[in-house]
């Protein structure tokens, strides 16, 4: 049995950064830079007026001057040239501002008439110009550490590329196994029990950035075992729910060589997931979780998400809170304890944690109901109400 930490960095040591691949902007959404994107133009590629106003350049700009009227710039159309001496020009929102223009003043601020207009007095401190470059220049360039957020997306096409190097998306074989097992929408027999676990994995794979290849279910059988992971192929990662335990019907534990997997590990010191395999079945990274639905999702959220983070090449280890106790807790055994709980705040606006008196495995509706993980270290003593624990929100 080894430490959740040893697990974690075995599990990652498994997989690697994925290669790039080339996506249009618009499909960019959630995904990875794979290099650092590059701005073709300065933003605001001229100096742009911030208002719809009136350009004055700095001779004029004095309180109460009275100005001749050139003509109109709109955004879009381009000065003719400077502005000449005793005059502004009426511009909008956007429009680029003539060589030499001071500030942009206001038009509610300006009284205009008859082709002529008067400036305030006192001018207003603020120009309203946007300089050239103000907000990227040429050339810089932009790499976020974490998937693509709208915000990315808007500031790469600002700087006017379509397409983007990302890395490729993990694909995800999901495999399922048990003679108990049915899908969702089947009738079960009357010892059989839905698969839900494939569906849960499913949907954290592609929330991590994954796509996942569902598998059929798998049998408690070597052949139907080797068959199902036949489909696996050409994946980038296998994660298995079930047979991972002592019992004679844990083909995968127990026949593990005979699938052609590779054990790197097989049994970690917490709880729920003290059944947790991981390895390779010819050189494809294997993860192997507990059957159990609450074992298969925690154990998930611990190892699957960081691994997806790491083909994708970022870094996203579980990185716990502080909070307080809003229940008493029992003393602990020697595996490393994940309880769902509910998160709330108190008035000082601390977490307040309260673990579900029942923490068996197979209850599903406590984890859909969980706001967080409260950690409770091995042999960690029996702990009061308000006091402080490390958790992890979902
Ligand atoms: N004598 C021992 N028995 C068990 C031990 C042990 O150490 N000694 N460990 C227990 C722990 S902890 C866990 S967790 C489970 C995990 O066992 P397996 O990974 O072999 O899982 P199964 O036995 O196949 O299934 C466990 C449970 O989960 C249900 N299940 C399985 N797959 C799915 C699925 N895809 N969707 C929904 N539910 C699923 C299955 O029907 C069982 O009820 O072993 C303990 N036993
Ligand atoms: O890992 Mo098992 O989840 O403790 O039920």
């Amino acid at each position: 049995m080894i430490e959740v930490e040893e697990a974690l960095a075995r599990v990652l040591a498994l997989v690697a950064p994925l290669g790039a691949e080339t996506v249009a902007l618009r499909d960019a959404l959630g995904r990875v830079l794979a290099a650092p994107v590059t701005a073709r133009a300065d933003q605001p590629p001229f100096a742009a007026s911030a208002m719809d106003g009136y350009a004055v350049a700095a001779p004029d700009l004095r309180p109460g001057a009275r100005l001749a009227l050139g003509p109109e710039i709109p955004a879009g159309a381009t000065p003719s040239g400077p502005l000449p001496p005793g005059t502004a020009a009426r511009v909008f929102t956007g429009a680029a501002v003539p060589p030499g223009t001071a500030a942009v003043i206001i038009q509610e601020v300006v009284c205009a008439q008859a082709g002529t207009i008067t400036l305030p007095d006192p001018l207003p401190r603020e120009t309203h110009i946007r300089p050239q470059g103000q907000d990227f220049a040429q050339g810089d360039s932009f790499q976020p550490a974490r998937p693509l957020r709208p915000a990315d997306l808007g500031l790469i096409a600002a700087m006017n590329l379509a397409e983007v190097s990302v890395h490729r998306r993990p694909e995800v074989a999901i495999l399922s196994s048990g003679d108990e097992l049915v899908w969702p929408g089947e009738d079960p027999g009357p010892a059989q029990i839905v698969a839900s676990n494939s569906l849960a994995l499913a949907g954290m794979v592609t929330a991590a950035g994954g796509v996942p290849r569902m598998l059929p279910l798998a049998r408690d059988s070597v052949e139907s075992l080797s068959d199902v992971l036949a489909l696996s192929a050409g994946c980038d990662l296998i994660v298995s729910s079930g047979g991972a335990s002592v019992g004679a019907h844990d083909v995968l534990a127990r026949h593990a060589a005979e699938l052609g997997l590779e054990l790197d590990f097989a049994r970690v010191a917490m709880r729920p997931g003290k059944p947790l395999m991981a390895g390779r079945r010819h050189g494809v990274p294997m993860l192997g979780l507990p059957g159990n639905p609450v074992s298969a999702l925690v154990t998930a959220t611990l190892f699957l998400r960081p691994m997806l983070a790491r083909m994708q090449g970022l870094e996203a280890r579980p990185r716990p809170d502080r909070g307080v106790l809003g229940a008493p807790l029992p003393a602990n055994g020697p595996r490393r304890h994940y309880l769902r709980a509910t998160l709330a705040r108190d008035a000082q606006g601390q977490p307040v944690l309260t673990p579900f008196a029942h923490q068996d495995a197979g209850r599903q509706r406590l984890l859909a109901e969980a706001d967080a993980l409260v950690i409770q270290p091995a042999n960690g003593p029996a702990l009061p109400t308000g006091a402080e624990v490390d958790f992890l929100p979902l």
